[in-house]
């Protein structure tokens, strides 16, 4: 090429920028492209196996520093004792949990154990450290890290011997996926939420409608969202299907990142904006996808399924399965029926928490219900921030004060009832109102049914003991 020939550059989209900047060697007809992985985060389910294998093969991490683990799954929601003594739900559990820390230690990795104040679910902690950047190419065996998409990052789940991939390699063999645009024009209504939001895509493109894709969620009604929301949308891109969800990165993401400690700053930070700012997709660029959603016509939407595709607007009524057997065996999961309403109907435990919604700004709106109004009898209410920091910034606005007194649980960071694999379950056959991103059946406990929502559904719920629409009570 002549030097100072200007070859016209083909305009490209977010995803494609940060893909492009991270292929190491480019796909071919055989083989998945080599891309770079910036981050890599690790928590205690899905990694000893990876570890196990470097062991057995002699091998070191390739970059220790670009890793950092924390503890989430398996963790208990209830507070370590004054001696020390964690209440694991069982032997395995805290085996797990041993068995990171041993992990961390003999490779070096940082991890944020239950004494760190960082500690919290991997997709909370992530970018409150400031370590969830735009531009950064990020995995996790986990399939919630779509989430950290929300500021622009590739960030996406991988398998366990993938994990094993990132640690011995710092690299990752990955197809090119296609790209998504999600336009959403408009405004949310006062009471719609990010969550619903979400759960509106889904319930609209089906649990495979972004499979092979990445997201992009653009228009007027993301960009009015804040980071705690974006970060909402992006952790159920999976839910959809698509291989990661992601969100250009504005001055919203910016004001959220300035003086993280894991940010860069001074003339670093100068640096890594100047290169942010370049990455939001260009005018012209084309999509192999794309759908269109209006936020004003949004309601407050609630799953009647055993999948996070069965969702519809709160006042809605259940829809007939139309011969679908899947559909059809999982309104008998729930014990409803087509035609019924699901205000109403009634709800044994409500869950506030999970990597969806467990951040600050999920739990100041639940507050909003919860405050001078009490939980209704019978009802249990579970409210569990997604990490030590937002526990402690709850505490510091008096959040945690109008929980308690209000009857609901405060609790300790942990993925909770969302998984029910560390103490918090349903029992057989009750219903729980949750906002985390998962409805399978057995997810909250063996036949658990679970009516997956938004915060402010939940606590709505919580107060008046039955599924009710949080718009009703008016103030929020
Ligand atoms: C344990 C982990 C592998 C799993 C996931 O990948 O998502 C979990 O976080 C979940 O939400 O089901
Ligand atoms: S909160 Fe739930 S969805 Fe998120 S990482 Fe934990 S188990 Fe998975």
């Amino acid at each position: 090429m002549n030097e100072g020939a200007t070859s016209p550059q083909q305009p490209e989209t977010l995803f494609e920028k940060v893909w492009n900047g991270h292929v190491v060697k480019p796909q071919s007809a055989d083989n998945p492209a080599v891309l770079y992985i910036d981050l890599h985060l690790i928590h205690e389910v899905t990694s000893p196996q990876a570890f196990d294998v470097l062991r057995r093969r002699g091998l070191r991490l390739r970059r220790p520093d670009k890793c950092l683990a924390t503890m989430d799954h398996s963790t208990p929601s209830l507070p370590t004792s004054p001696s020390g003594r964690i209440p694991f739900v069982d032997a395995l559990a805290e085996a797990q949990v041993a068995k990171l820390v041993e992990n961390c230690r003999e490779f070096g990795v940082q991890l944020f154990d239950l004494s760190s104040s960082r500690n919290g679910i991997v997709h909370v902690i992530g970018p409150e450290l400031g370590a969830t950047q735009p531009g950064k190419t990020i995995v996790c065996g986990d399939s919630h890290t779509s989430t950290h998409g929300a500021f622009g990052a590739l960030a996406f789940g991988i398998g366990t011997s993938e994990v094993g991939h990132v640690m011995a390699t710092q690299c990752l063999l990955q197809y090119k996926p296609n790209t998504y645009a999600v336009n959403v024009q408009g405004r949310l209504a006062p009471g719609v939420t990010a969550k619903d939001l979400i759960l509106g895509l889904i319930g609209k493109i089906g649990i495979g409608g972004g499979t092979g894709h990445v997201f992009e969620y653009r228009g007027e009604a993301i960009e009015a969202l804040g980071m705690d929301e974006r970060m909402t949308v992006c952790n159920m891109s999976i839910e959809a299907g698509a291989r990661a969800g992601m969100i250009a990165p504005d001055e919203t993401t910016y004001a959220y990142l300035a003086g993280r400690e894991m940010a860069p700053s001074g003339a670093d930070w100068d640096a890594a904006l100047a290169c942010w700012r370049a990455l939001p997709t260009d005018p012209g660029a084309t999509f192999d996808a794309e759908v269109d959603l209006d936020a004003a016509s949004l309601e407050p939407m609630i799953t009647y399924g055993t999948h996070p595709g069965m969702t519809m607007p709160i006042r809605a009524h259940v829809p007939n399965p139309n011969g679908s057997p899947s559909e059809h065996k999982a309104l008998q999961y729930m014990g409803l029926e087509p035609g019924q309403q699901l205000l109403g109907h009634k709800v044994d435990v409500v869950f506030i928490g999970s990597c969806t919604n467990s951040r600050i700004q999920d739990l100041r709106q639940a507050a909003t219900v919860f405050k001078d109004r009490k939980v209704a009898s019978g009802m249990r209410a579970l409210i569990v921030p997604g990490s030590k920091e937002v526990k402690v910034q709850a505490e510091a606005e008096g959040l945690d004060r109008i929980f308690r007194e209000a009857g609901a649980e405060w609790r300790e960071p942990s993925c909770s009832m969302c998984i029910a694999m560390n103490g918090d379950q349903l029992s057989p056959g009750e219903y729980a109102v949750s906002t985390s991103n998962r409805n399978f059946e057995g997810r909250q406990g063996k036949g658990s049914r679970t009516f997956l929502a938004s915060p402010l559904t939940a606590a709505a719920t919580a107060v008046r003991g039955v599924i009710t629409d949080a718009r009703e009570l008016g103030g929020v």
